[in-house]
């Protein structure tokens, strides 16, 4: 019997040659942002990969804009801005928030959307007290560990135009929500929503509304789970030196710890915690993104699905 997909599936040789149907070069100050954005990026992995996959949200943006002022000519009035939500999903360590910069960097070069806003879910995990109280410090990411109401009203304010929009901030230096402070969001063009969880469907109730019904489209990064550990165990190590040194720091009692023990504090945390939560809540998850990103073992893109229109 032939075998029917819902996507299509693209070598990343075969995608690279799609950046040829429109000439798509990087100014010096775009580089130098996008290098900002994480070291290791190589830029011919932006020109292969990230700039077709941004030529094409343009398109579909451009689309949905386009849409939006039909419906005002149908009505005859003006009716207020509301931004194109994208999803980011995928495990601890895959690399969803250096994609979604990635995304941001190359998104806001186009004139007709050039405010760009991240929203990343951690700022939406309950506060450690809450956590504590209820079992829960060692489920960081699992979905009762998330305010995911407070995340719907959010995305319920952006898509009803609001002019404001206040996102509250996780510290992953204190390890915790930083009480009382938010990022103001003022009617960008776009929003991008990363997090572990933003294609999670919670258990059917009267009034389910999930995260993803506010996706115009969504992403899924998707790496086998031996590459996830050795990245997890990788920024573990790396993060000796940086936050982890800061005396305010919840893991500042890793920051002297020798790469050996590093890797076996690491693994037991991959093991215990990350590794149960991508094979319970977000494996379950890939298949209903409209791409699918699926890296190989140095983070390039090897193939990518795109969902059949
Ligand atoms: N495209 C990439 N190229 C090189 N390194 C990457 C890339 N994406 C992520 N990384 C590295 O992988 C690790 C995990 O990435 P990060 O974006 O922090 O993951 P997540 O947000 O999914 O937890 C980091 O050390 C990051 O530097
Ligand atoms: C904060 C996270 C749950 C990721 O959350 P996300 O930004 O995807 O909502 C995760 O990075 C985390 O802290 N997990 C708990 C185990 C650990 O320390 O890795």
């Amino acid at each position: 019997m032939e075998n029917y997909s819902p996507y299509m599936t693209f070598s990343k040789e075969e995608w690279a040659k799609l950046r040829f149907n429109t000439p798509m070069t990087l100014t010096e100050s775009e580089i130098e942002e996008l290098q900002g954005v994480n070291e290791q990026l190589s830029m011919e992995e932006v020109s292969n990969i990230y700039l077709p996959l941004t030529r094409l949200f343009n398109l579909y943006i451009t689309g949905s804009q386009q849409l939006h002022s039909i419906t005002d000519t149908f009505f005859g009035k003006q009716t207020n801005k509301v931004p194109f939500i994208i999803g980011i999903a995928g495990s601890v360590a895959v690399g969803k928030s250096t994609t979604a910069r990635i995304i941001r960097a190359l998104l806001s070069r186009w004139p007709n959307h050039p405010k760009v806003e991240i929203i990343t879910t951690d700022g939406y995990l309950y506060p450690n007290a809450v956590l504590e109280e209820r079992g829960l410090m060692n489920r960081k990411g699992f979905p009762e560990s998330y305010n995911t109401r407070a995340l719907v009203d959010c995305l319920i304010k952006l898509k009803s135009g609001a002019k404001q929009v206040k996102v509250p901030i996780y510290s992953h230096l204190t390890y915790d929500i930083i009480p009382g402070q938010y990022n103001t969001i003022e009617q960008p063009d776009i929003v991008i929503v990363e997090g572990i969880n933003v294609l999670q469907t919670p258990k059917p109730s009267k009034h389910s509304v999930f995260v993803s019904d506010f996706f115009d489209l969504s992403l899924y990064v998707d790496a086998s789970e031996a590459d996830l550990l050795r990245w997890y165990v990788d920024r573990f190590k790396k993060l000796r030196s940086t936050a982890f040194a800061d005396p305010k720091s919840y893991f500042n009692r890793y920051a002297n710890i020798s790469d050996e023990e590093a890797t076996i504090t690491a693994t037991q945390i991959w093991n215990n915690i990350n590794s149960v939560n991508l094979q319970k809540n977000i494996k379950p998850t890939k298949n209903r993104a409209d791409i699918i990103l699926r890296k190989e073992d140095n983070h390039v893109i090897k193939t990518i699905k795109l969902r059949k229109i």
